[in-house]
């Protein structure tokens, strides 16, 4: 529904500096449905106005005196989690998961875990989205909702185990699923989710092979899972169950969930997984099947909106930081060399931006959210001639989404519906060359596309902390009778979301926020256009 908007002039002005006139509607997760245009004064170009509250239910009219206490009861009815008693009236019991000091999980109905250990999560436990109080639209990165950038609390639901569970441990089965790209950490989601599984009595743990398309795909068999299986997988990357991309046919998937007498599905995917779970989420409860879907947020491009980041990010980052560092090496050894990588990233340069940052020897980060020109005089080719004068060699980092507008496109898409990218980085190889040799300039160019290596290898220590985390509360999760919810940290805290409110968009790199303006600081780099 669109969200009416008084807005001054200096708001109109403050949402051009966060947005790019030019740029496609997906920036920094503000959606199409809020939008509303109001003329630029410099460029007299509509430019797009939109709210942060991408679904509002209500009509907000920042006039009212009351209109933060409408945004904050329509906030918490977003964020409100699915719960199986929605379309049930179930009578909880008390959790079979204790961790008490024999450390024997009890599996007896009568028996009472510790009633005074103050290990369980209330639910109406909640931890704060948002902690920085901005004082004006024009603060670096501020992320408003009013004119005024008035301070409003957004509270989300914090993850954890409850002491009332809505699940027979033993009568459950459990399913396990990885869809998309690979991603580092996929296997310690796995091996955790099976962990706790059995940590409050479930027998019953299978793995679908292969992504989505395992739930239908004729030859492909459930995986048998238990502790001894998964023990050792976090030691190697990729996915221990397989994943793949495309295929998805919600009403298949849910009759092969309903044949197989699933009654927990732990799905580890991206967004197009994320939009996949609460398709069958939302079939599930149209069939009436108690059946809870938890999502776990996975993605080297930390696109998915609202959390701190996707597990398996971190983990992308060193790895392109060694490509980089081989790009130094490379450069800096050569007469007039320039290193250029290209790193992964479809939407949204954060691996770009985290790696050049990181590495510490980028003199050119270039991300889709900022656009960019080769030629010119301000463009990129005649800074990287500036850069040979001056110290010799250079670095240019490139993600893969960057400068997409200067290439031609087919428009074709992969098996799941995303648009498959032009090669920027061959692109800025033949253009640095043929720019060099025209100028009759020496320049010695060494092209690294690491691509499938920064996600191919196994998580490091943060991101292995971060899948534990994640995999427990999935079941957690579960058992407390939530569906059509992902398992992800916000703001440092551990927290559920409903799915709904994180595919709405994919999460882009802020323009105006500190981090790009430190890896800018960093790099020394100047405006491209
Ligand atoms: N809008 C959607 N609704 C239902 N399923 C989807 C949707 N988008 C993608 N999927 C399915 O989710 C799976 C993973 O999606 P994909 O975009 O490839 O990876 P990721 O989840 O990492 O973004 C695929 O099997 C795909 O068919
Ligand atoms: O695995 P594919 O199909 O070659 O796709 C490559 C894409 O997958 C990613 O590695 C991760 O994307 P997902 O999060 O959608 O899986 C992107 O960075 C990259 O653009
Ligand atoms: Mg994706």
């Amino acid at each position: 529904m669109a969200v009416a908007l008084k807005t001054s002039g200096t708001f109109c002005n403050t949402l051009q500096q966060w947005l790019h006139p030019t740029r496609d509607p997906f920036l920094y997760g503000y959606s199409h449905s809020n939008t509303k245009e109001c003329k630029s004064k410099n460029t007299k170009r509509p430019v797009p106005l939109r709210v942060k509250a991408t679904s509002m239910k209500a009509e907000l009219d920042f006039s009212d005196p009351s209109w933060k206490q409408k945004f904050q009861k329509d906030w918490d009815e977003r964020f409100n989690l699915p719960h199986i008693n929605d379309i049930y009236d179930l009578k909880p019991r008390t959790t079979t998961f204790s961790l008490n000091k024999k450390r024997t999980p009890t599996h007896d109905e009568s028996s009472t875990p510790m009633d005074m250990w103050n290990g369980y999560v209330n639910n109406d436990d909640r931890a704060l989205m948002k902690v920085i109080n901005y004082s004006s639209p024009t603060s670096a990165g501020a992320e408003c909702i009013d004119p005024d950038c008035s301070w409003v609390e957004q509270w989300v639901h914090r993850a954890g185990p409850r002491k009332d569970i809505y699940y027979e441990p033993v009568e459950v089965k459990a399913a396990i699923v990885t869809c998309g790209g690979l991603c580092p950490g996929l296997n310690d989601v796995i091996r955790q989710v099976v962990f706790t599984l059995e940590t409050y009595g479930v027998k019953n743990i299978v793995g679908i092979p292969f992504g989505y398309r395992g739930f239908f795909e004729k030859g492909l068999k459930e995986m048998p899972l238990s502790r001894r299986i998964v023990e050792n997988i976090n030691l190697a990357g990729g996915s221990f169950l397989g994943v793949s991309r495309g295929g998805a046919k919600t009403s298949e998937i849910v009759d092969s969930i309903q044949a197989r007498r699933i009654d927990m599905l732990f799905v580890l995917g991206g967004n197009g997984t994320h939009a996949g779970a609460n398709a069958i989420h939302d079939e599930c409860r149209k069939r009436k099947l108690k059946v809870s879907v938890v999502a776990v947020p996975k993605t080297i491009d930390n696109d998915i909106p609202l959390m701190d980041k996707t597990f398996g990010f971190d983990t992308a980052v060193e790895e392109a930081q060694r490509a980089v560092n081989s790009a130094y090496i490379e450069a800096r050894s050569a007469y007039h060399g320039i290193g250029l990588v290209k790193l992964m990233g479809r939407s949204s340069g954060f691996i770009a931006m985290h790696a050049s940052l990181s590495s510490g020897q980028v003199d050119v980060c270039l991300i889709p959210e900022v656009p960019f020109t080769l030629d010119g005089e301000y463009g990129v080719l005649q800074h990287l001639e500036h850069l040979l004068k001056t110290k010799g060699f250079c670095v240019v980092c490139v993600a893969e989404a960057a400068g997409q507008e200067l290439l031609q496109n087919s428009g074709a898409t992969d098996a799941s519906g995303n648009l498959i990218l032009s090669d920027i980085g061959v692109h800025m190889q033949q253009k640095i060359k043929m720019h060099f040799k025209g100028i009759g300039v020496h320049a010695d160019v060494k092209y690294i596309d690491p691509t499938y290596m920064v996600r191919a290898c196994r998580a490091n220590a943060s991101d292995a902390i971060l899948c534990t985390v994640l995999g427990q509360n999935a079941v957690h999760a579960a058992f407390a009778g939530f569906s059509g919810i992902t398992s992800c940290i916000c703001n440092n805290h551990y927290v559920y979301l409903p799915i709904t409110e994180v595919i709405t968009a994919p999460k882009r790199v802020n323009p105006n926020s500190r981090m790009l303006h430190r890896c800018l600081t960093s790099t020394g780099q100047p405006d491209f256009h």
